[in-house]
C-alpha cells in the first residue's frame, strides 16, 4: 500500500445549480395571485486548500472522484433553494494543478492558499425573480446551470529548504536522519528510498529547516534508468542541493569527483532551473579508513571548484554539526533575501473590461455563437417551455446577437448553434430584427397597429402581448422555408447581386431602412424607396428601438423597455392579412384583453 503520493488525478465535479421554480400564488377567492417560485439554490464550488498538516496527495490516491453537493430547487410562496455546500479538500503546501495535458493551472504555495478548482452552478431563478413589466406572471423558469466538472492532475512539488542528491547508498537517508528527528528506511542495498522523505532539522539557535532526501540517481536516470528522474521536482523548489559522495563505495570504476559529474549531469537534463542554486558536497562515510583518505584527496579539488566541502560520517556523527549549522545559516540567508510565502492570493485570467459579450461566426452554411452569456442563457433555458424559448430570444436580441447575425448575412432560417444547441434562425422572434422594425414601421403609417407583409401577417404589438402561460405565440407560426423556397430566394439575391445598383447586402437595410418582398424577405436598402418618414425612422436621435442591452441578472432588465415596440409574426395567412389585430400600445387594453386574469 502506498504511503506516498506525489502524483494524482482528480475527477472534480462541483453542485449544480437548483432549478427555478414556476408556480403562481393561491388562495381562496384569489385564483392567480402572481407569481411566487423562488430561485434555485447555487451548486457548491471545490476548493483545494493549502493544509501545512497535509504532506502527501494519498487522499486523493484512494478517493479521486469528488463531488460538491448541488443547490436545492426553488419552490412555490417564493421559497428560494438551500445552496450546495463548497467542498474544500486540503492539499499539501507546494501542490501543483495541472490539466490533462499537463499544462500548469495554478502552483499552491503557503499554508491557507486556496484555489477554486471547480465552481458551482447557478441557481435558476424562479418566475418571481423572472416577472416584469413584460412578463407578468411568467409560466417558466430558469434552469440550474450544471456544475464545473474537469480531471485535474494534481502533482507535489515539495517546499523543502534543502535537497539531497546521490547515487544510491551514499548515505542521503542516514543524514536525514542524523539531521533530523525524520526515521526513513535505511539499508545496504540500491533504491532502498522508493520516494521522498522530509525532515525537519534544527541547529543551533537558527530557525528550522526542511531536508528532502530523493531516491539514488544513476548515469542515464534522465532515461528512465534506475527511478528515473521524476522526483526531482521534489528538489525544484529548494534552497540549496546538497550532494551526499560516497568515499568507501567498493564499485571500481567510481570515486567522488566523477560522482558528482554524473549527478550534474542528471540534474542539468532535468532542469535548466536548477544550475543557478547553490551547492554544497557532503563527503561521507569517512569513518571507513580509505574514505577518510579518499575525502582528504579530493577536497581541494572541490574547493578549487568553488564547492563548500564537509567530511563527514552519519554513522560517528562526525562532522554533522559543522553541516547543519551551515545549512541552517544558508537557508536563513536565502529566505531573508527572498519573500515569505504565505497565503497567496490566486487570480486567474481576469476578463479584459472591453471583451465583448458574445461573438458570431459563419461556419459552413450556419452561424456559432459564442461567448458567456449565450453559453450560459442557453444552459438555463427549459426548451420545452415556449415561453421559456420566446424569452432566451429575447435575450438574444437584447444582447444584440440578432443584428449581428443579420449584419453577417444570416438568412432566416440559418442554422445558429449556441453552445450544444442549434436552431433555425427566426429573426422575427425577437422584435428587434430588421423584419421586425420594418414592419412595426409600416404598421405605424398605414393600418394603426397592424402590419402585413406579403404572405404572411406581422402584427405589431405592444410588449407584453404573451399567450397563455407556457407558451409563445411567435413560436406558434413558424414561417421556416422549404428547401426549395430557400433556393429560390437564393437564386433571386444572386441574380440581384449581379444587378448594379440593386441590394448591397440585405441587412444593411437595417441602418438605411428596407424593403421587403411579398415573402417578407428584406430585398435591398433605401429609405426613400420605401418611403418612410425620416423624422421617425432615419434620425441620429433615434433611439424609439434602443433596447436595454445590459445584463440581465439585475432582474430588471426589462424595466425600461415599455417604449420599445415588439413585432411578432402571428402566423402565415392565406389571404395576406394579419393573423391577429395589434393593439396600439395601449397598456390598459392589452391586459384587459388576453391575458386578462393572469396578472395581479
Ligand atoms: N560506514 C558508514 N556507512 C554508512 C554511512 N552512511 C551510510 N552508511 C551505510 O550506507 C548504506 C546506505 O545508506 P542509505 O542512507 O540507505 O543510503 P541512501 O543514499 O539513502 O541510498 P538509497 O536510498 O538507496 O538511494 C547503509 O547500509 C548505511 O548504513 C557512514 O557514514 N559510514
Ligand atoms: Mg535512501
Amino acid at each position: 500500500m502506498p504511503t506516498f503520493v506525489d502524483r494524482v488525478v482528480l475527477h472534480a465535479a462541483a453542485g449544480d445549480g437548483g432549478h427555478g421554480c414556476a408556480s403562481i400564488h393561491r388562495e381562496k377567492y384569489k385564483p392567480l395571485g402572481g407569481p411566487d417560485g423562488g430561485n434555485g439554490g447555487r451548486g457548491g464550488d471545490i476548493t483545494l486548500i493549502v493544509d501545512s498538516g497535509v504532506t502527501t496527495l494519498l487522499d486523493f490516491h484512494f478517493h479521486p472522484h469528488r463531488r460538491a453537493t448541488s443547490g436545492r430547487p426553488g419552490q412555490g410562496s417564493n421559497k428560494n433553494g438551500a445552496d450546495g455546500e463548497d467542498l474544500v479538500l486540503p492539499v499539501p503546501d507546494g501542490t501543483v494543478v495541472l490539466t490533462q495535458d499537463g499544462e500548469e493551472i495554478v502552483d499552491l504555495v503557503g499554508a491557507g492558499t486556496s484555489f477554486v478548482l471547480a465552481h458551482g452552478g447557478r441557481g435558476g431563478r424562479g418566475n418571481a425573480a423572472l416577472a416584469s413589466a413584460r412578463r407578468k406572471a411568467p409560466g417558466f423558469a430558469e434552469l440550474g446551470e450544471p456544475g464545473e466538472s474537469l480531471d485535474a492532475v494534481l502533482e507535489l512539488k515539495s517546499v523543502a529548504d534543502v535537497a539531497l542528491v546521490g547515487y544510491p547508498s551514499a548515505g542521503k537517508s542516514s543524514l536525514v536522519s542524523v539531521l533530523s528527528a525524520a526515521k526513513p528506511k535505511i539499508a545496504d542495498y540500491p533504491f532502498t528510498t522508493l520516494v521522498p522523505n522530509l525532515g525537519v532539522a534544527r541547529a543551533g539557535d537558527l530557525p528550522p529547516y526542511t531536508v528532502a532526501d530523493v531516491p539514488g540517481l544513476i548515469p542515464g536516470a534522465s532515461q528512465g534508468r534506475g527511478l528515473g528522474l521524476e522526483f526531482l521536482r521534489h528538489i525544484e523548489r529548494c534552497s540549496v542541493i546538497v550532494h551526499v559522495l560516497d568515499c568507501a563505495t567498493l564499485e571500481p570504476d567510481r570515486d567522488p569527483l566523477s560522482d558528482l559529474d554524473v549527478i550534474e549531469r542528471e540534474l542539468a537534463a532535468y532542469s535548466e532551473n536548477l544550475a543557478d542554486r547553490p551547492r554544497v558536497v557532503v563527503l561521507n562515510k569517512i569513518d571507513v579508513p580509505d574514505g577518510r583518505d579518499l575525502a582528504d584527496l579530493v577536497t581541494p579539488d572541490l574547493r578549487e571548484r568553488g564547492l563548500e566541502v564537509f567530511p563527514v560520517s552519519t554513522a560517528t556523527r562526525e562532522g554533522t554539526r559543522a553541516l547543519s549549522l551551515f545549512l541552517a545559516g544558508t537557508v536563513a540567508e536565502h529566505r531573508r533575501a527572498s519573500p515569505v510565502a504565505s497565503a497567496t492570493r490566486i487570480v486567474l485570467r481576469p476578463r479584459a473590461v472591453d471583451e465583448p459579450d458574445f461573438a458570431v461566426r459563419a461556419v459552413g452554411d450556419g452561424f456559432v455563437v459564442t461567448g458567456a452569456k449565450p453559453l450560459r442563457w442557453i444552459r438555463q433555458t427549459d426548451f420545452t417551455n415556449d415561453e421559456a424559448i420566446g424569452y432566451l430570444a429575447d435575450r438574444l436580441a437584447r444582447l444584440g446577437v440578432e443584428e449581428q447575425l443579420a449584419r453577417l448575412g444570416a438568412e432566416p432560417g440559418a442554422e445558429v448553434t449556441i453552445g450544444d444547441v442549434t436552431f433555425d434562425w427566426e429573426p422575427t422572434l425577437s422584435g428587434r430584427g430588421a423584419l421586425a422594425q420594418y414592419a412595426t414601421q409600416r404598421a405605424d403609417e398605414s393600418t394603426g397597429g397592424v402590419a402585413t407583409v406579403g404572405g404572411s401577417g406581422v402584427t405589431r404589438a405592444r410588449e407584453g402581448v404573451l399567450g397563455p402561460r407556457g407558451s409563445d405565440d411567435r413560436l406558434s407560426g413558424s414561417v421556416r422555408l422549404t428547401r426549395g423556397e430557400r433556393l429560390t430566394r437564393r437564386a433571386r439575391r444572386l441574380a440581384e447581386l449581379d444587378a448594379p445598383d440593386a441590394a448591397d447586402g440585405a441587412f444593411e437595410a437595417a441602418q438605411d431602412g428596407v424593403l421587403v418582398d411579398e415573402d417578407g424577405v428584406v430585398t435591398r436598402a433605401d429609405r426613400r424607396d420605401a418611403g418612410w418618414d425620416e423624422a421617425v425612422w432615419g434620425g441620429e436621435d433615434n433611439d424609439h428601438w434602443d433596447d436595454d442591452a445590459g445584463d440581465e441578472d439585475a432582474g430588471d432588465e426589462d424595466a425600461g423597455d415599455e417604449d420599445g415596440p415588439v413585432v411578432v409574426w402571428a402566423g402565415r395567412e392565406d389571404d395576406g392579412t394579419a393573423a391577429s389585430s395589434g393593439d396600439d400600445g395601449n397598456d390598459e387594453e392589452r391586459t384587459g384583453g388576453r391575458r386578462a386574469g393572469d396578472e395581479e
